[in-house]
């Protein structure tokens, strides 16, 4: 059975006085079946050694160490207690200019740092409304998850571009065919196919989490605005806990 997976994505928000939102949720969840996962920005990881929940960075760089300004490598993640990091997240590919290969690479910098990559993939607007939809994902699957992936080391997190912070969700049909279509390619790949957490993103919130999280194939989410406070992340929990 694939891992049931609550993760939550801070994106650029949170300071110090956030992590009380942290202790809030700990309070009501520290004991869950299900692993839920905290991805805070860089400068809180560290504050976050405490918590029973998994901690895992947004992004991380290619290499190991280097003359990079500005970037962290998996190995510093890892070192402050992170044992997930985000790759490929759209705002990433679209802010930054990511590529497939780029991100393949930073998954297998992840795994050689011990870390579980959460490797992000979906489509634009455009491409649902061109029907390219399977096709993007097919590519981006393809490019983005190294030959070197499995169900231990990898979590796909599906996030339809247009749905991201926008209020806008895939109906579940929509949902369900590309988690079902994820799950085929991953089964023709990997001997481990079956294993692999596949995690649903895209303006998920308490009221619409039990559709969600009763498609087939939807393991968990990944999670941006209602995750950064205890009272909206608290009922999408219960919900995949339910589930
Ligand atoms: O990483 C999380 C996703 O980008 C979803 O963000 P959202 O829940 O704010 O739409």
């Amino acid at each position: 059975m694939p891992r049931k997976i609550a993760a939550g994505n801070w994106k650029m928000n949170g300071l110090q006085s956030t992590l009380a939102e942290l202790q809030t949720l700990e309070a009501k969840h520290g004991d869950a079946d299900i692993a839920i996962l905290i991805c805070p920005p860089f400068t809180l990881i560290s504050a976050c050694e405490d918590t029973p929940f998994d901690i895992g960075g947004q992004d991380c760089h290619t290499n190991e160490a280097g003359a990079h300004t500005g970037d962290i490598s998996a190995e510093m993640l890892a070192d402050v207690g992170a044992s997930y990091v985000l790759v490929g997240h759209s705002e990433r590919r679209t802010d930054h200019g990511e590529t497939d290969a780029q991100v393949a690479a930073k998954s297998q910098a992840a795994y050689d740092a011990g870390l579980i990559a959460v490797i992000c993939i979906g489509e634009t607007l455009n491409e649902r409304e061109d029907g390219t939809t399977l096709d993007v994902i097919d590519a981006q699957l393809a490019g983005s998850v190294p030959d070197t992936a499995d169900a231990l080391n990898t979590v796909i997190a599906y996030e339809p571009v247009w749905a991201i912070g926008t209020g806008k969700v895939p109906t579940t049909d929509q949902i369900a065919e590309v988690h079902a279509h994820m799950r085929a390619r991953l089964q023709d790949r990997f001997a481990d196919g079956d294993e692999f957490s596949l995690l649903y993103g895209g303006s998920v919130k308490g009221s619409n989490a039990a559709n969600i999280f009763a498609v087939p194939h939807v393991d968990g989410a990944l999670v941006g605005g209602a995750s950064l406070t205890a009272a909206d992340f608290s009922p999408i929990i219960a919900a995949l806990e339910r589930a």
